[in-house]
């Protein structure tokens, strides 16, 4: 594992190693992780990347229409995706008619679909989809995608994607992706900033072990797990 302190360094250095490698699937959460490559929109970063080979998913969503505050697909359109030339059938989107169980199952019959015409490859380890680059965010408890702590859909080891009613954090209703497929990703960025995640970060970086680990301790992805933090977030760390 390993830690960098400069967040907006993220996507630009692993991003252009994405172009060299031809790789070109990302996965998005929601929260600050969209501000921190709003850079990639800029010159001279802008130029640098082969955005017709991109396809973007969400690592989880809130069931809510898509020009909803809380959309994370809003979030992501309006600070990402609008700026950068990506193909618009290469950006895949919930279906927001839906409801949260018929939305992560469509979801899930998409992925299928992508891995079954050979456009998303699959984990010779889990037999799960085997994403190339995941860009995580993490609560100020510990969650990662909508997978909560405590909640019984950490333990979920058959499906791709599932949705939560009671979500902790509203709005309540959601889609998820599951760790058994956040865990077959190649590689995943655990972008984490600000004061509020302090704690979350010790508990799960800290020298002191957890009885009961967070959501977060359980992303333990196939080949690298990198965190990159601000010194704000990593303050405790340090002490
Ligand atoms: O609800 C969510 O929260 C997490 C963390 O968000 P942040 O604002 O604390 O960075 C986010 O990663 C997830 O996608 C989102 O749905």
């Amino acid at each position: 594992m390993w830690l960098f302190l400069w967040p907006n360094m993220l996507p630009i250095c692993r991003l252009n190693l994405l172009k060299k490698e031809g790789l070109s699937l990302l996965y998005l959460s929601g929260g600050y992780l969209i501000d921190t490559i709003r850079k990639l929109t800029l010159p001279p970063y802008v130029d640098s990347v082969e955005w017709s080979k991109w396809h973007v998913f969400w690592v989880d969503e809130r069931v809510v229409p898509k020009n909803h505050v809380d959309s994370n697909y809003k979030l992501a359109f309006d600070g990402f995706l609008s700026k950068v030339p990506i193909p618009p059938g290469q950006v895949s989107a919930i279906n927001d008619a839906l409801s949260a169980e018929g939305a992560a199952e469509d979801y899930q019959t998409g992925l299928k679909h992508l891995v079954d015409t050979g456009v998303l490859a699959k984990s010779s380890v889990t037999g799960f989809p085997k994403f190339d680059l995941m860009l995580l965010g993490m609560g100020p408890d510990g969650h990662v995608a909508s997978l909560f702590p405590g909640h019984p859909l950490l333990e979920e080891k058959v499906k791709w994607v599932t949705h939560i009613m009671d979500s902790p954090k509203p709005p309540p209703q959601r889609i998820t992706f599951t760790f058994p497929v956040i865990n077959s990703s190649a590689y995943i960025a655990m972008v984490v900033c600000g004061p509020g995640e302090v704690d979350a970060v010790y508990k799960a970086l800290g020298k002191t072990e957890n009885p009961v680990l967070l959501p977060v301790q359980r992303v333990t992805p196939e080949e690298e797990l990198k965190w990159f933090l601000d010194e704000v977030a990593a303050s405790k760390l340090q002490e």
